[in-house]
């Protein structure tokens, strides 16, 4: 059994042979949570003085940092003015944040001490109130995050949520792991520089020593974890011999790591510091808040910061033997938080105790709030049928559990704009859309025929995503003149059953086995329909992309498919009609093709009808800028609770 190890000292002043950036402030600093807000007074700041500051960091927006301990920033996209504060050991721990007088860009000081580069202005005089913005310092902790790793809409979320909340002033780190598996893919990460930053992580038995490599971009630090584990062929989590055994280990050492990376690395010059909050995403990062609870806080470390463990999939907990948690390097009286055990029937045989540890379990237990990815799924996980064996605990712990509904990136998936796909267009004029199907018929080696129903689905081949009821529902829909084309990879039957349907069914049916992101836009673009018969859908992204896309969605009515897609209903609002898809229930065969049947014939004999669905959809508020408001009210709670210390 591992003993805890006492944390490290931390910053630039840490043991742990951290020399910081190669090149130093060419990375970026926002801005930092827990600040002291200084409220204007009528008819006179109590700002004293201002500086300017000259030069700029990196171009993100950055400018100016005094290396004293009344360090500066200001941050000149949102008009804020930074005051940082430092604790004992040279961590930034808080701001404090000044409005901005005019377009005067300035910077507050408390340092009395002017230098050459600094000339004192006048007062801030206005009677006006300026609302004060809470901006954190936010650390990210995920197995994937788009574009330098995706499997899914894990992998999306985690790479485009951190820009939107970077943009709105928050400073922001995204920790992952360095995944080289010798291929093409390899090239995503040439921009992250090793940081020289390495530290020490007692777990599994032993000592391993983990690098950090950064990049800045769009206003985050996204931070590598590199690790041995991480280089080899396959995917973030497995090859085609199944999931790697070793997930457990690769997935601890990415927590303790990016428990280390706020006190250790000094990004743009500064730490984040310890008054942060994580943002712990899955299973994958379950053990964050396991770790500030049972390995940091007693220890008087991360008092003030706060987690967030966000629920992407419940199906998967991370659960293995009882006998791994001597690998996790925990202290052993906190078992209690991530023992599991099976209910009998999920035993194997007779000797069988059930006795296992469960990491999202431990997550549940020790985060400050719980955050799921749709309302819609953020209830049914607290349901039986829904919860996995953890609906009691969610149950229990629903007055910090949420849904936000994802939203998407409007750049990467704009039908007006995409360099993916043959032909442009928008909701003013959707003549492009039809060049896009046609397009994707002859890509595809189908009949070129823009009048014949096109039906897609993208989405990884798995029990969750319904797939069984595609099968068993394809021989009966594609008896009629429609064409059918599936993009995916997953379970090797269906991959198998996908290419078997391809040469039954040599004029309708197409089946792409593989991971590919430019035929999915393509296919989101080219189809008039897209299916998700999705078993349960924490929130779903593809028919988010498709409505956007003009291309109607018709989805099991389940998590956050129910509550994005609303069922088509040709008589509301006076014969305009109302709805952007079709969400059937319940997952049947008979059911699903009900709905596609019903959509099909709308598709072919109310033009009108059907144009007006697909404007419906395309003028759909789905940025993530409404995602993230709701995402600062949370944090705004997390913070008005007491952390969690078990
Ligand atoms: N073969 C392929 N080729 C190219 N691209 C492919 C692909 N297969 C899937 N994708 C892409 O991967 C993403 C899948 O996202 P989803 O949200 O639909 O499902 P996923 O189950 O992975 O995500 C989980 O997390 C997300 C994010 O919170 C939740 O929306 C969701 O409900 C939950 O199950 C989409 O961007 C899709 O285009």
């Amino acid at each position: 059994m591992d003993t805890l190890r006492p944390p490290p000292v931390f910053s630039s002043k840490s043991p742990l042979n951290c020399r910081g950036p190669t090149s130093p402030l060419n990375l970026g600093l926002i801005g930092q949570l827990g600040f002291t807000s200084l409220p204007k007074q009528k008819g006179k700041s109590i700002l004293s003085f201002t500086l300017s500051v000259k030069g700029s960091i990196n171009g993100g927006g950055i400018r100016g940092s005094s290396q004293d301990g009344a360090s500066t920033v200001e941050d000149d996209k949102e008009g804020l003015l930074l005051g940082a504060e430092r604790d004992f050991s040279g961590s930034v721990v808080g701001f404090n944040l000044i409005p901005q007088a005019g377009d005067e860009k300035v910077i507050v000081s408390h340092d009395t001490a002017a230098t050459d580069e600094e000339e004192v202005s006048e007062d801030i005089e206005s009677e006006e109130e300026i609302p004060i913005k809470v901006t954190h310092n936010i650390v990210f902790v995920t197995a994937e995050a788009g574009p330098y790793s995706k499997t899914g809409g894990l992998g999306d979320v985690c790479g485009s949520l951190p820009i939107a909340l970077a943009a709105r002033g928050h400073r922001v780190m995204v920790v992952s792991p360095r995944y080289l598996n010798g291929g093409p893919s390899d090239k995503k990460f040439s921009g992250a520089t090793d940081t020289e930053c390495r530290v020490k992580i007692y777990c599994s038995g032993g000592v391993q020593d983990v690098a950090f490599f950064h990049e800045y971009r769009a206003g985050v630090d996204w931070v590598f974890v590199d690790h041995p584990s991480y280089h080899r062929p396959g995917n973030p989590y497995g090859d085609p011999f199944g999931a790697f055994g070793d997930n457990q280990f690769r997935f601890t050492l990415l927590c303790h790591a990016a428990c280390e990376a706020p006190l250790v690395l000094p990004l743009g010059g500064f730490t984040y510091g310890e008054k942060c909050l994580f943002l712990a995403n899955d299973w994958h990062a379950g053990l964050v808040p396991v770790l500030l609870a049972a390995k940091y806080r007693p220890h008087g470390v991360y008092k003030d910061a706060r987690s967030i463990i966000v629920i992407h999939n419940l199906a998967h907990q991370g659960v293995e033997p009882a006998a791994t948690y001597n690998n996790l390097g925990l202290p052993p009286e906190w078992y209690g938080a991530l023992g599991w055990v099976f209910p009998t029937w999920a035993r194997t045989h007779a000797l069988d105790t059930g006795e296992a540890v469960n990491v999202l379990k431990g997550a549940l237990v020790t985060a400050d709030r719980i955050l799921t990815v749709s309302q819609g799924y953020s209830w049914e996980i607290t349901t039986p049928e829904g919860g996995y064996g953890l609906n009691e605990l969610l149950t229990s712990r629903k007055i910090v559990l949420n849904g936000i509904t994802n939203g998407i990136d409007v750049t990467e998936w704009d039908p007006s704009s995409d360099a993916n796909i043959p032909s442009h267009y928008s909701i003013d004029d959707l003549s492009g859309k039809v060049e896009c199907k046609i397009a994707l018929q002859k890509e595809l080696g189908l009949p070129v025929r823009p009048e014949c129903p096109l039906i897609g689905f993208i989405g990884r081949l798995d029990y969750q995503k319904g797939i069984d009821i595609i099968l068993s529902a394809t021989p009966e829909l594609l008896q009629d003149d429609v064409q059918f084309v599936m993009l995916g990879s997953g379970e090797k039957q269906y991959e198998d059953w996908m290419r078997a349907a391809e040469s039954s069914f040599r004029d309708k049916f197409r089946g792409w086995v593989g991971f590919n992101v430019p035929i999915s836009h393509r296919i989101t673009a080219g189809c008039d329909i897209l299916l998700m018969p999705s078993r349960f859908e924490p929130c779903g992204l593809n028919q988010l992309y498709a409505m956007r896309y003009g291309t109607v969605p018709v989805v099991h009515g389940t998590g956050g498919l129910r509550d994005t897609v609303k069922t088509f209903n040709p008589y509301a609002n006076e014969g305009s009609g109302e709805g952007t898809g079709w969400a059937f229930t319940p997952l049947t065969r008979e059911s699903m093709l009900a709905a596609l049947s019903v959509a099909i014939a709308t598709y072919r004999d109310h033009k009108l009808s059907w144009e007006r669905l697909m404007k419906r959809g395309m003028e759909r508020e789905c940025s993530w800028d409404n995602a993230a408001v709701q995402y600062e009210q949370v944090f705004e709670w997390a913070f008005m609770d007491a952390p969690y210390v078990g």
